[in-house]
């Protein structure tokens, strides 16, 4: 009963604020293994996301709602209009694929000159650092040309989607770096 009236209330005052944050990243890069990671500290046997999950997920008492979106070529040009009141945007970087950094690259200039990101800040994660011949962060950094960035707080975090190593210490990053605190 305790809970249930309080969630009503919260309903009724508008509920507490709810932050957006979408996750972006090439196919097959870890996107929906880290989203699950994080809300179910599980790693699920995944399948390729053909339109979108989202979950909720309570930390340190901040409610988040993240929106993880499919990867795939024909999916790409759908993400930005997932992108309305995004406090944080996570770039998904597979650490392991060297062909594709490029697309990254791409992706990270298209969300720097967004209007509705510009007061988004910017996660990368380097994924699948579990990987003996994974791209190091300072690496990547150079590949996607991170230093010239000056309008977007940006941080890059390495991690391991299937064991969790460093997804937490990401989200802290954005929980103390989003604009509206
Ligand atoms: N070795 C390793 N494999 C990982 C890691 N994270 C994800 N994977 C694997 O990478 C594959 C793709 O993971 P997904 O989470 O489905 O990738 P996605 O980015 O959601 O892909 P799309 O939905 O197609 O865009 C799966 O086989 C995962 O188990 C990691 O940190 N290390
Ligand atoms: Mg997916």
């Amino acid at each position: 009963m305790g809970m249930l009236f309080s969630s009503m209330w919260d309903r009724l005052k508008g509920g507490p604020k709810q932050h957006k944050i979408v996750i972006i990243g090439n196919a097959n890069a870890g996107k929906t293994t880290t989203l699950y990671k994080l809300v179910l500290d599980e790693a699920i046997d995944t399948a390729p996301t053909l339109g979108s999950n989202v979950e909720e997920l309570v930390y340190k008492n901040i409610k988040f709602v993240m929106w993880d979106l499919g990867g795939q070529e024909s999916l790409r040009k759908t993400w930005a209009s997932y992108y309305t009141s995004s406090e944080a945007i996570i770039l998904v970087v597979d650490s392991t694929d060297r062909e594709r950094m490029h697309l990254n690259r791409e992706e990270l200039y298209s969300i720097l000159n967004s209007e509705e990101l510009r007061s988004a800040c910017i996660l990368i994660f380097a994924n699948k650092q579990d990987v003996a011949d994974a791209l190091s962060v300072s690496e990547i950094s150079r590949e996607l040309n991170l230093a010239s960035i000056k309008t977007h707080p940006y941080h890059i975090q390495p991690c391991c989607a299937l064991s969790g190593d460093g997804l937490l210490e990401g989200l802290d990053w954005i929980t103390a770096n989003m604009a509206s605190g």
